[in-house]
């Protein structure tokens, strides 16, 4: 393959040819984006069948859906996005333009992984395409056959210097990390978060890191058990346990546990039928090393129902285990599989300090008839997102930001957010060369009632107790006023 440095160096040499930056060049690249999508989505549909097993209807709404929804809206609002957001003024710019301005970052990095293989690299490429950078697209190696894709696909739609697309594993990765990007854009485990962060910290470069973690749901008794249960069971066993904003595990009463098992139970056989590993819908473990790592989870646990495996086919049938101690492996990383554990809790406030004792987690559920309920736990705790009554949905509002917080990561992306994460905002201020008389309200030699009337300019200070104050700089400012015009060759 050829040298990182070179495909950098040439996205850098595109970057500063400028040619990315025009309005119109943005969205003419992100029709060619979805011209690819429509084109190509038999072969997309194919590689992650592939990789993970996917469906075709699966497949196609959890990702590609994703993908076309994300380039209609960016190229729809890319316009108002991009043009410059004019801010409040004060008395002394009154006359002046003030506004945020939005700019490239220059060389964006994504490095995508494996779950949701297509839509975890198109979704932050179209951000910065629409944001007016030059990126290098690294897809996860784990989901193979996804990742030839992307790279035989994009030189074929895309502008080949502006984005380019790096295969490979940890080496390759590591090499690409030595060089300089403006902006690198991670997802994947926390461990690697960190790998990244550091790598970027050598050339300053600034990072978005979605990362994963432990995605609590809690069950209060006053609630619909047999529509919660349904939603629950749709989030946690979709794309067999394998997405990052998953319910982990259950917190409930221990009342209850018995009745949300079954309710379960009963959606798992609405969802799958009774031979699950038939079911088109069910998909698969990516590979043998999560087949047992999953696996290894279930030991010493009571597992209420499933728990069957099949090596061969990365199959692990849809899991749950109740009374499970926070102490066990299971509670300890992130499951990432279809195995649900059930920690029984007495009560809100023990379910709250339960998750307020772990890492701040990617996403947060709760279950309630009763909004103030909810309104608690979400004042009480701290998440990347949350959904309440549902679960993952969250996620598909494009006008939410999508990221985590403290170890479930940094920064967020999805419409908007994703061109705001990509663009610098520039703070602008255009004046022009006359009335500077007003300078003389910060030019040496200071004074006190100058400093008054810039108080009052820029604090708008005007109580009863200033009005002296105010008097005196005013007739201080008019002074100055009237010695400029009157003997303009006094001052230098
Ligand atoms: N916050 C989010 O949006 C999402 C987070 N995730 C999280 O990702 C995790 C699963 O993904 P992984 O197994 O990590 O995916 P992975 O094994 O595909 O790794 C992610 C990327 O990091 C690269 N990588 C791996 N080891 C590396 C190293 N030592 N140095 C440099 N690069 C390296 C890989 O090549 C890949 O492109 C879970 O924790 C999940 O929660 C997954 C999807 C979405
Ligand atoms: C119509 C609803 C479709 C829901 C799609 C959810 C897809 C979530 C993918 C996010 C990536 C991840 O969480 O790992």
């Amino acid at each position: 393959m050829e040298k990182m440095q070179q495909i950098v160096g040439r996205a850098r040499a595109a970057f500063r040819s400028g040619r990315s930056r025009p309005l119109e060049f943005r969205i003419q690249q992100l029709k060619a984006l979805e011209r690819m999508v429509q084109e190509k989505e038999k072969e997309i549909l194919a590689a992650l069948k592939a990789d993970l097993n996917k469906s075709g209807p699966n497949a196609y709404s959890h990702e590609i859906l994703g993908v076309l929804g994300e380039l209609a809206l960016t190229m729809e609002k890319l316009p108002s996005w991009a043009a410059p957001q004019p801010v409040k003024k004060n008395l002394l710019t009154m006359r002046d333009e003030a506004y945020i301005g939005y700019e490239p970052l220059g060389v964006v990095l994504v490095i995508g992984a494996w779950n949701y293989p297509f839509v975890l690299v198109m979704q932050p490429l179209i951000g910065a395409i629409a944001a007016g950078n030059a990126v290098v697209v690294k897809p996860s190696e784990v989901s193979e056959n996804t990742a030839r894709l992307v790279a035989e696909l994009l030189p074929q739609y895309l502008d080949k210097d502006l984005y380019a697309v790096v295969t490979g594993g940890v080496p390759e990765t590591t090499e690409l990390l030595t060089q300089r990007f403006d902006h690198i854009l991670y997802t994947g485990n926390t461990a690697v978060g960190k790998i990244v962060m550091a790598a970027a910290a050598k050339h300053l470069t600034p990072v978005t890191l979605e990362l994963g973690g432990k995605s609590p749901c809690y069950i209060d008794k006053d609630c619909d058990l047999a529509v919660a249960c349904r939603r629950i069971t749709w989030g946690k066993y979709m794309n067999c346990g394998q997405t990052c904003i998953a319910p982990d595990y259950i917190l409930c009463d221990p009342s209850i546990q018995g009745k949300v098992v079954e309710n379960i139970k009963a959606t798992l056989k609405e969802f799958y039928g009774e031979d699950v590993k038939s079911s088109p819908d069910y998909g698969k473990i990516i590979n043998q090393r999560h087949f047992r790592r999953v696996k290894s989870l279930l030991e010493g646990q009571k597992i209420a129902h499933g728990g069957e495996s099949d090596e061969a086919s990365c199959f692990i049938a849809p899991t749950i285990l109740t009374d499970v101690s926070p102490e066990s492996k299971v509670m300890e990383e992130e499951i990432f599989g279809p195995v649900l554990p059930i920690v029984p809790v007495k009560s809100v406030e023990e379910a709250i300090e339960f998750i307020n004792l772990r890492e701040k987690p990617l996403a947060l559920y709760v279950f309630s008839n009763n909004k103030q309920l909810i309104r608690r736990v979400i004042a009480e705790t701290s998440s990347g997102g949350m959904t309440a009554n549902d679960v993952i949905m969250h996620s598909v509002l494009p006008d939410l930001p999508f990221g985590g917080v403290g170890h479930s990561g940094m920064g967020a992306y999805h419409g908007r957010h994703s061109f705001e994460t990509f663009s610098h905002r520039r703070a602008c201020l255009v004046r022009d060369l006359s009335w500077e008389a007003v300078n003389k309200l910060r030019y040496p030699p200071g004074s006190m009632e100058m400093v008054h009337l810039a108080k009052l300019f820029l604090l708008k200070q005007c109580n009863r107790s200033r009005v002296g104050h105010f008097i005196s700089a005013l007739l201080a400012a008019v002074k100055a006023v009237v010695a400029k015009v009157l003997y303009p060759q006094r001052e230098g």
